[in-house]
């Protein structure tokens, strides 16, 4: 039972209203400083202030409604202080509806050189070029000020997917510490939303353990997320997890499961009451030129589709699928040719957008569990 406790002295820029639930599915509406989101909903990645190969018409044309923005990366390049000159990430990338920012510190454990994590935070080495970089809870809020998102990520530690109980539980404390410490540094505490990271690894007693310390300053938390996940554990294990710790988290505030974007996880995702995901593999397969469709994955470069004059995906209404073949778009990736890359990118994220809006309205319409299992029926055939 999560009892309501508000610190008067702010109001929370981010508002979360539940319209509907199905099961422990919900569908809601996320209010934000640059305009409301409505939810289950995917959040396309913008790494270094582009979602790669997309115009900003191109995502407003597949009704993206919240991107995300690595905070690491815009701090190494151009730097936070360049993008807060030209008025904040929305301005610099000309991006009007919602943003949200990581923290800087799973890109920092997974990209940087990590010299080592203290408890004043993690000092690393910058992946372009060497240069020696510190990053603090403190740091971190600053760097996320500068870009001006809608939405901030505590700094956390992430740790790898099997970790030890003995690693994972003063990991979690630290954790706990530094989200403190992020509440005290947010200084624009009307502008910007802080959500916590829940930590706990694949133990339900250290994922309580987490929640309950982060719960604790729940005043300063404008949403959780369920962090440690999607890091090389066994799907089961963080089915498991997501199973147990998502209906314990505030039922007032969104849900955030960070780094998962294949289908069918999306859906066991939602199925257990999460409202928001993100992941850069619908890109990052995109344009290696694996896409999503009905009935699985398909790798556009075999050669089976030399002669194929389907669309990527006969059910999808896409702008890549109303215009083009797969021996067409097979062909540009074959030449090296960069439209190929881009028409897979706008069909993968178009893919995903719209699975998330068909959940919304079978959880509306009271149907999400048909919908879940046609869609997985479908998709395990694997492509025709
Ligand atoms: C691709 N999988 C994945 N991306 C993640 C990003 C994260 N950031 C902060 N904290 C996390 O625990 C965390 C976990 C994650 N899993
Ligand atoms: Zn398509």
């Amino acid at each position: 039972m999560c009892i309501e406790k508000e610190n008067k002295d702010f109001k929370n820029p981010i508002e979360y209203k539940l319209e509907k639930k199905d099961g422990n599915a919900r569908a809601g509406v996320i209010q934000t400083p640059h305009g409301e989101i409505k939810t289950p909903v995917f959040m396309p990645v913008g790494t270094q202030a582009t979602v790669k190969a997309m115009t900003r018409e191109e995502l407003e044309e597949i009704n993206s409604q919240i991107i995300l923005g690595n905070t690491y990366h815009l701090y190494l390049r151009p730097g936070d202080d360049l993008v807060n000159d030209f008025g904040g990430l929305h301005k610099f990338m000309r991006w009007d509806k919602p943003i949200l920012t990581d923290s800087g510190g799973f890109q920092v454990f997974s990209l940087g050189d990590l010299r080592k994590i203290k408890e004043e935070g993690v000092h690393f080495r910058s992946h372009l070029d060497g240069s020696k970089h510190f990053l603090s809870p403190e740091k971190s809020i600053s760097i996320q000020n500068n870009l001006g998102s809608d939405i901030m990520m505590v700094l956390d530690e992430c740790p790898p997917g099997l970790s030890t109980r003995e690693y994972l539980i003063p990991s979690i404390e630290r954790t706990t510490r530094w989200a403190k410490r992020c509440i005290e540094a947010n200084r624009n505490k009307d502008k910007q939303g802080l959500f916590a990271i829940v930590q706990g690894g694949i133990y339900e007693d250290l994922r309580d353990k987490s929640f309950e310390e982060l719960y604790e300053h729940d005043y300063g938390f404008a949403g959780y997320a369920l962090g440690g996940l999607a890091v090389g554990e066994p799907r089961e294990d963080m089915y498991r997890i997501l199973k147990y710790s998502t209906p314990k988290l505030p039922e007032n505030k969104p849900r955030y499961l960070m780094g998962v974007g294949e289908p069918v996880d999306m859906l066991e995702a939602v199925e257990h009451g999460i409202d928001m995901m993100d992941c850069v593999q619908p890109t990052r397969i995109g344009r290696h030129g694996t896409v999503f469709t009905k009935y699985g994955r398909l790798v556009i470069k075999n050669a089976i589709y030399s002669r194929d004059d389907r669309p990527l995906d006969e059910g999808c209404d896409c702008y890549a699928c109303k215009n083009y073949t797969r021996a067409y778009i097979r062909h540009l990736f074959k030449a090296g040719e960069i439209l190929g890359q881009r028409l897979a990118t706008y069909h993968n994220l178009y893919f995903l957008l719209k699975l998330m809006d068909n959940a919304r309205e079978a959880i509306i319409d009271g149907r999400f569990k048909e919908y879940k299992e046609e869609v997985l029926k479908n998709y395990a055939m694997g492509k025709e």
